[in-house]
């Protein structure tokens, strides 16, 4: 089985985060897309975070109804922050004979080495990168963050990277959108438009639960 993975705080689910998974499926036809919320985000302030369990149940609402996304909470029942090297030897364990394609942002690529033993993560997992259009898609290993190059060389033929262990790093263009969810909750709390940017299932959630309004973080 191929099994996709999109992590995240989530804060809330977007538009930009379905639109690029969709990507991902289509592009290494994808038997299944796992979306991951983070329980506790190893990077990113947690006060003001809405609990785990709403930011799941967001996720739930926004994949509802599309086939092949799952949304997986295997990070709720651990403790302590919510690695993905973790994550993913755990999904090893449950799946051994899947394999694996770990979505992440451009700006994720470029903060890889600082993640909890970073260097684990390359042969669970192939790595597929979100850039924005009109980024140029990198054609050498000098386009890699100097902390992982070393570790992957460039098939000019294939026009892809080859990690040491075998697992390769693709790039995706095609579907990024320019939402965050920083942007939304910020809309949120001063009233402006959002719809735009969320599915409407997510849009009703945050309404009937009264997130991210004003003051709220
Ligand atoms: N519009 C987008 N297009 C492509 N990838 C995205 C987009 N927004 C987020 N991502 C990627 O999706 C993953 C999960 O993102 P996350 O939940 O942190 O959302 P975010 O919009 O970046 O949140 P925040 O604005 O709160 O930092 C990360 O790897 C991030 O780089
Ligand atoms: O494992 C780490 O050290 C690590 C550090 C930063 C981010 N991550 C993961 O990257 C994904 C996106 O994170 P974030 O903070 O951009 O929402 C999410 O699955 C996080 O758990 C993981």
């Amino acid at each position: 089985m191929k099994t996709g993975i999109i992590g995240g705080t989530f804060n809330p689910i977007h538009l930009g985060h379905l639109a690029i998974a969709r990507e991902m499926q289509q592009r290494f036809a994808l038997d299944r897309v796992l979306f991951i919320p983070a329980a506790i985000p190893p990077h990113k302030k947690v006060a003001g975070l809405p609990p785990f369990a709403q930011r799941l149940a967001m996720v739930e609402c926004a994949i509802a109804g599309t086939d092949g996304f799952e949304a997986c909470d295997i990070e709720g029942h651990r403790q302590g922050k919510s690695y993905s090297r973790d994550t993913l030897q755990q999904l090893h364990a449950l799946y051994p004979e899947d394999s694996f394609y770990f979505l992440i942002g451009m700006d994720s690529l470029h903060s890889l080495h600082t993640w909890y033993h970073f260097e684990d993560i390359f042969p669970l997992c192939n790595l597929v990168v979100a850039r924005r259009p009109g980024v140029a898609k990198p054609a050498s290993t000098d386009a890699l963050p100097v902390a992982i190059r070393g570790q992957f060389c460039y098939d000019s033929v294939l026009k892809t990277f080859c990690h040491t262990s075998g697992s390769h790093l693709y790039f995706l263009t095609e579907s990024f959108i320019n939402i965050s969810s920083t942007q939304i909750r910020h809309n949120l709390a001063d009233n402006r438009p959002v719809e735009e940017a969320l599915p409407q299932a997510v849009y009703e959630y945050i309404k009937t639960h009264h997130l991210y309004a004003s003051g709220k973080g």
